[in-house]
């Protein structure tokens, strides 16, 4: 258990593929004021949209086909993010298909809470990992970090 995981303020990263952005942005208006107490990324359209209708600042990447999800994802690696919004669209294949599975990918690999659906996300906002509660099922992330593969 670290630091990380018990500070309360989170990195949150959001991302939404299009025809998944208007559930992104009425599930972040409904959570404006969870999300608040947290640092906000998003890939670039995303993150656009997400400031505009929150009035909050969101850090804002590389939109994702050029390259905005490799770049979560590699903050991912460097343990620059705790929490994945992720609102992929099951309908509809991806110009990035492949950015999109390595960065669903790494986010287990390092084993960071993530939401790809507004049931998820909701239990995720609310939960005491946010608050930067001690959870159970983070009680051996470093071993799990660190663990032989
Ligand atoms: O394509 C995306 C994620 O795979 C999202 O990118 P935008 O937020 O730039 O639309």
């Amino acid at each position: 258990m670290t630091q990380k995981q018990l500070k309360a303020n989170k990195t949150i990263a959001l991302v939404a593929h299009d025809h998944r952005k208007d559930d992104l942005i009425k599930w972040a208006i409904v959570n404006k004021e969870a999300l608040s107490q947290h640092s906000l990324l998003a890939t670039g359209t995303t993150g656009r949209l997400l400031e505009e209708s929150l009035g909050l600042p969101v850090k804002k990447l590389l939109s994702g086909p050029l390259g905005g999800d490799q770049q979560i994802g590699a903050l991912i690696a460097q343990s620059e993010i705790d929490v994945l919004i992720f609102f992929w669209d099951p309908m509809e294949a991806q110009p990035h298909d492949p950015d999109v599975k390595a960065l669903l990918r790494v986010g287990i690999v390092w084993n960071i809470p993530m939401a790809c659906d507004v049931a998820t996300a909701d239990f995720l906002i609310s939960s005491p990992y946010m608050k930067g509660t001690y959870t159970a099922a983070l009680t051996d992330y470093d071993a799990y970090k660190n663990r032989k593969v």
